[in-house]
């Protein structure tokens, strides 16, 4: 194939780059706002690239997709074939193994938490008794089954508007929906919201309200491929890249990753950075309701972070992840494994019956 030559098709500042983004409302807005970053940090124009991923075609029940990378895998093989040059991906929705020749950058998250949508101000307290809550996710019905057994939770999936929908549309059948908060900000409906749920009543799953912004690994490091590296393109993802998020995120990812759990699986954990430590707070919970661990670590990052500050260095990266490995072992040796099922996708409806007797055993 021949290629125009770059005097014709290259405008002032350089070549455009082409971001993959899903086409979901959420997605757009999460992609139009990185793509705008990237196009000041780097003076060039930014096309926007609609990929549509499995998550986005199938139906079934979110769960039962399988969990690992449905929302990713399109973006991921438009990066490898160079229909695109970047992609945007919410970070929870990627699967924690490294994959061996893209690379990415995590920018400053969003509020982490999940948020409760119900009619009158209703809280996760005050839902009367049997009120039915819509949430697709085995994680947050988990805990929301710890926290009230009396609740009746409804496996719901579809585009944030859809699930709204069921709790506070004409047409409702449900009291409430559980969605993350960082996605109704993103979509500017954070007027639906009747409760942030405290981390501490509901652990968001791991990178919750954080992206990762995905670029291939020959692009932006030297040495990689025979040609050389995009230096402008490198210098603007190390711009957007937030450390104290990063490190957070993979002391999160890393406790998912040890337990071998996939992003369906009933797992929450959250880090936050300050004073300079790095405090990880993770749960996995019986699905049925039946019971729950919860566990608090924390590591020291020593001279390269101050306050809620870190430098971007792998010496950290490495405390990072070595915090979430002691998490998971801890949960493990709480006996994590025989509560939840941590390898394989979960269902919601998994022992939906309070008295279903112990959840099947994963995997
Ligand atoms: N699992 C789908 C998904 N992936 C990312 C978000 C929201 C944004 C985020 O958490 O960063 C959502 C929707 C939701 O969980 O309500």
């Amino acid at each position: 194939m021949t290629s125009t030559p770059a005097s014709v098709s290259t405008p002032p500042g350089g070549a455009p780059l082409r971001l993959g983004t899903r086409g979901s409302a959420l997605a757009m807005t999460q992609s139009g706002t990185v793509a705008r970053r990237i196009e000041e940090l780097t003076g060039r124009p930014v096309e926007l690239v609609r990929i549509k991923t499995e998550g986005d075609v199938k139906t079934g029940s979110l769960a039962s997709l399988g969990g690992t990378g449905v929302f990713v895998t399109a973006l991921r093989e438009a990066l490898l074939d160079g229909r695109c040059d970047v992609a945007v991906h919410s970070l929870k929705d990627l699967p924690t193994a490294p994959h061996p020749s893209l690379t990415y950058v995590t920018p400053e998250r969003e509020d982490p938490r999940d948020a409760l949508c119900a009619r009158d101000g209703l809280t996760l307290a005050t839902l009367p008794t049997g009120a039915r809550v819509g949430t697709g996710s085995p994680r947050r019905a988990a805990q929301v089954r710890a926290a009230r057994p009396d609740l009746e939770v409804v496996d719901i999936r579809g585009n944030v508007g859809t699930r709204l929908d069921r709790a506070l549309g004409p047409d409702a059948d449900l009291d409430a929906v559980v969605l993350a908060t960082a996605g109704l900000k993103r979509v500017d409906r954070t007027d639906v919201i009747s409760e942030y749920i405290p981390v501490e009543a509901m652990a968001p799953a791991p990178g919750q309200g954080a992206l990762a912004v995905e670029v291939r690994t020959a692009d932006v490091v030297p040495g990689v491929s025979g040609g050389a590296p995009d230096r402008g393109l490198a210098d603007a993802l190390a711009d957007l890249d937030h450390p104290a998020t990063r490190l957070a995120v993979l002391a999160e990812r890393s406790v998912l990753a040890r337990l071998e759990a996939g992003c369906a699986a009933p797992v929450g954990a959250y880090a936050v950075l300050s004073d300079g430590e790095l405090r990880l707070r993770s749960v996995v919970a019986a699905v049925s309701g039946a019971g729950r661990i919860t566990r608090t670590l924390r590591a020291s990052l020593g001279a390269y972070a101050v306050g809620d500050r870190a430098c971007a260095d792998p010496d950290l990266d490495a405390i990072a992840r070595d915090l979430g490995v002691r998490m998971a072992e801890s949960l493990l040796d709480a006996g994590a494994g025989a509560l939840a099922p941590l390898g394989t996708a979960v269902s919601v409806s998994t022992g939906s019956h309070p008295t279903a007797g112990p959840p099947a055993e994963g995997a």
